[in-house]
Order: C-alpha cells, then structure tokens, then sequence
C-alpha cells in the first residue's frame, strides 16, 4: 500500500537513511524502532510526502508520490513529535480549527469533534485551555487532530515520549482499537521496544540510517532462537559474584543493573546451579533466578552490541 523504495536521505555529510526499503500494508501495525539519531523521523517524513528523498522512491498503491503527493495526503494523518497545538486555545476549539483547515463544518465539523474528544479521553476537558494540560493530555489532542479528516492511515513519531504511564497505556489502547474497530492502517514509531512489541504485527528495526533487521516479532525473536536470556534479581551485588558471572565461558553477555543482572546464555546451557553455586562462594543472597525467551531489546543488543536507549 505504501512503500519507500532503495530511499535514501542525505543531509550535506550525514546520510540519514541509507537504501531504506520498507512497506506497510492495508490493516496493518508496523513497528519502526530504533535509538536516536537511528533516522526514523527521516524514514517517515519520507513516505509521509513531507521530505523528499535523496534517492529512490516513495510509492503509493504501487503509483511514485514524488511528482504527486495528493492521493496519498488525502487518506494520510500525521501525528508529529513536536507537539502542534495553539496553547491558548480550549481542546475544542484547536480542533475546530484544525477541521476547518481539512474544510469540514457546521454540524459535521462538531459530530466529528465530539466523536474524537470521547476516543482521546478528553470529553470533560473539551473546554480547558490547553496551556493547562498536562504533557499526556496534549499527545492525546495532538493524535485527535491527526483524526480529524478520518484517516485510513496513520503515521505516529514517538507519540509517547515524556509523559506519565498513565497516558501512555491509553495512547497505546486507542492505536490498537483505531485497529482493530476502524481497520485502520498505522505505523507506529519508537525507541520503547515493549510498545512495539505490546502493538505491532511487523516490525523493522533502524540504527545510524540502516535498517538492521524486519520481520513478524517470531520472526525477528529467531534471530536469537539460540540463546535465553536469564534474569538474575538481589537487593545487592559484589564484585566477587559480577567477577565470577563474566569469567564464565558460556556467557555471551551480561548487564548489571541495581537489582537485576541479565545473562545471554546458549539454550542448551542450565545455568541454574552453577548460578546458585557463584552466589554462594560470593556470599551473596539471590532472590530469583529466571530464565526469559527473547525480547526485541535482546534483539537489538545482540545486532549492535548496544542497548536501544544506550
Ligand atoms: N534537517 C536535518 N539536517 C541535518 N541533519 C539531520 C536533519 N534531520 C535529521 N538529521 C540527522 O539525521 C540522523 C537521523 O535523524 P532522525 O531524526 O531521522 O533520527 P530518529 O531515529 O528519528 O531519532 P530521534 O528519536 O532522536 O528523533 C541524525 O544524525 C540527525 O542528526
């Protein structure tokens, strides 16, 4: 349905996107995750009309938008990182105005409003000024206005950066049911791998411009069907144990954190009592033991060598 073909993006020395190749079908979530700067603003400004590429080619239904965008604007919402709304105005009233720039009005223009202030959750807020919202309450608008012309698809750069859980988890409900109810095609950016996980059907994953993997999640989990991942939790750690773990010749990596160290370790391998034997001659009390299946995190440490938010 939409695609970029070989696309690459260039600004003077750096290539933000090098060769990008990538589609989304009718009805579909497709995930795009990776760090910052991995170029996934650029990717979507690129098959949303908004930046031209390069090289290559951004198509539409199998026809190039690069001469005529139109086609594409028309069934298209846009929900930027940038939050885009006027400050001093109600959520009603930054909604009317973004409607009439999509021509609607009258009776029309308010049964739509109505419609989407009740789907974003701000019905009872429909008359605040939104300067007094908080930072979830305007990602919730800032998706509403993009809605605003029912779109049958819908691009979103990192909807959910810097704001409360709470907003977070409804953000991710409303995109599944705007699937789900409304069938309605979405691309979904982020550098949160439990919200594309939690979201998408297919996923590709970007870093420094190239795209470094794709595919369904079982796909992508297989990449790494070779190794579990082991979660070892304490309330404390000592060198003696975090030595003993990183001399271990079966261990592929490690990641300590405060309470919780996390081991990659062949499938074959059982870890379990040389673990508790470590802890033991470490004098280390342990709390669990848990052996995982891969995540897309896992995924991405073991492509780049890096975490995703490194
Ligand atoms: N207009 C621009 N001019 C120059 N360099 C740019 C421009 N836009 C992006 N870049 C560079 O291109 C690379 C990719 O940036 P991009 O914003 O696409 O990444 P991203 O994955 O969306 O990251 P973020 O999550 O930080 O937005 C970065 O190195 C960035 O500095």
């Amino acid at each position: 349905m939409l695609e970029l073909v070989d696309s690459t993006k260039s600004f003077k020395k750096v290539k933000a996107v090098k060769k990008l190749n990538m589609f989304i079908e009718k009805g579909e979530i497709v995930g795009l995750l990776g760090p910052n700067g991995a170029g996934k603003s650029t990717a979507i400004s690129m098959l949303s009309s908004l930046m031209e590429p390069t090289s290559g080619d951004v198509r539409y239904c199998n026809k190039s938008i690069l001469k005529n965008p139109a086609p594409l604007r028309k069934i298209l919402g846009m929900v930027p990182q940038e939050i885009a709304l006027y400050e001093d105005l109600t959520a009603i009233e930054n909604l009317q105005f973004f409607g009439r720039l999509y021509r609607m009005k009258g009776k029309e223009l308010q049964r739509k409003i109505d419609v989407i202030l009740e789907l974003i959750g701000l019905t009872d807020h429909r008359k605040d000024i939104v300067k007094k919202f908080s930072g979830g309450m305007k990602r919730r608008l800032n998706i509403g206005v993009a809605l605003l012309h029912d779109p049958e698809v819908i691009i979103m750069d990192e909807p959910t950066v810097g704001i409360d859980p709470q907003s977070r988890n409804y953000i991710l409900e409303t995109v599944k049911r705007l699937n789900e109810e409304r069938q309605m095609t979405v691309l979904y950016t982020s550098h949160y791998m439990e919200e594309v996980e939690f979201l998408c059907d297919r996923i590709y994953i970007m870093d420094k411009g190239n795209l470094i993997a794709s595919g369904t999640k079982q796909e992508i989990k297989q990449i790494l069907s070779a190794e579990n991942t082991i979660s070892i939790k304490a309330d404390r750690w000592n060198d003696a144990f975090i030595a003993s773990i990183e001399s271990s010749p079966t261990i592929h990596r490690i990641k300590v954190e405060e309470k919780e160290i996390t081991i990659v370790v062949p499938k074959e391998v059982n870890m379990f009592s040389e673990l508790a034997k470590m802890a033991e001659q470490a004098g280390l009390e342990l709390r669990s033991i848990d052996i995982n299946s891969p995540t897309l995190e896992d995924v991405f440490l073991h492509l780049t060598g890096r975490a995703l938010r490194d």
